[in-house]
């Protein structure tokens, strides 16, 4: 089984239990589930820099990359470096990732938050819309066409951004649909963990003009950014390269900073 196949798996089951003991009732009487969502593809498509800059203790591919620090504070560090919005991984399992953290960032900061997650139920949308989130994730890997459909129109009614991530052209061509803001290609093959951004740059024409293009994954320079942007990218998600640093914000805007 590979690594995705067993994450889906141990979704099934959390999604499964979390259900059975916080009711739908009680996420949409949660405070932020009136607030009104920040749009990521908006803030996207008007920036300059594009940088979605992700929160990221640990993943499947590099065990640690940092769990000293405090989420509130790399929030606010990334909100004052500038960048166009954040992602906040929400599994705990593989990535030392929770719903209190998206919670937190979210009590600390004004952009868009993106909640980066294993997304195959309609319950999760609730979750990640009663937690503060403004976007979701949908994998095409792991969801059949009428899943993509259904999940994303849910989340649009909720009023939140959805970005859809592709990793080759079939898994591209059975998701181009109108519930969609953001078109997302994965450089990292979740199978075997290489990373490329050929594989963005390849996909790029195939992606209609009406989604913002997002590039995701084994970012680390401001050349592969500009390289990126000739191919029609306006957002660029990078985690572990900010969060293998002691201040993140820090590394965000020194980036930032040589991208202008
Ligand atoms: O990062 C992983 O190892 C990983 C493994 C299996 C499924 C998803 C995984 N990552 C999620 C992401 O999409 C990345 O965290 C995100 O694109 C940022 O990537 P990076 O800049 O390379 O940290």
């Amino acid at each position: 089984m590979n690594i995705l196949d067993k994450i889906i798996a141990d979704k099934v089951k959390e999604v499964e239990l979390k259900k059975s003991v916080v009711p739908v009732s009680q996420l949409e009487s949660s405070a932020l589930f009136e607030r009104a969502t920040v749009s990521l593809a908006e803030a996207l498509r008007s920036s300059k820099n594009g940088i979605i800059a992700e929160h990221k203790r640990r993943s499947p591919s590099k065990s640690v990359i940092n769990q000293d620090l405090n989420v509130q504070d790399v929030a606010r560090g990334y909100e004052d470096a500038g960048v166009s919005g954040m992602s906040v991984l929400t599994d705990g399992k593989y990535f030392g990732g929770s719903l209190e953290d998206l919670l937190y960032a979210r009590a600390s900061v004004k952009m868009p938050i993106l909640r980066k997650e294993f997304i195959i139920d309609e319950y999760q949308l609730l979750e990640a819309k009663a937690y503060g989130a403004d976007v979701i994730l949908l994998i095409a890997a792991v969801l059949e066409k009428a899943q993509i459909r259904q999940l994303s129109q849910f989340a649009k009614d909720l009023g939140l951004d959805v970005l859809l991530e592709v990793h080759n052209e079939e898994e591209l061509q059975k998701s181009i649909m109108p519930s969609l803001d953001m078109l997302g290609v994965n450089n990292r093959n979740l199978k075997t963990f290489e990373v490329s951004t050929d594989i963005s740059k390849r996909l790029s024409k195939q992606i209609p003009d009406d989604f913002v293009k997002v590039s995701e994954s084994g970012i680390s320079s401001v050349e592969a950014i500009k390289d990126l942007k000739n191919y029609g990218y306006q957002g660029f998600l990078i985690g572990e390269n900010f969060m293998k640093t002691d201040n993140p914000g820090k590394s965000a805007a020194e980036f930032i900073a040589k991208l202008n």
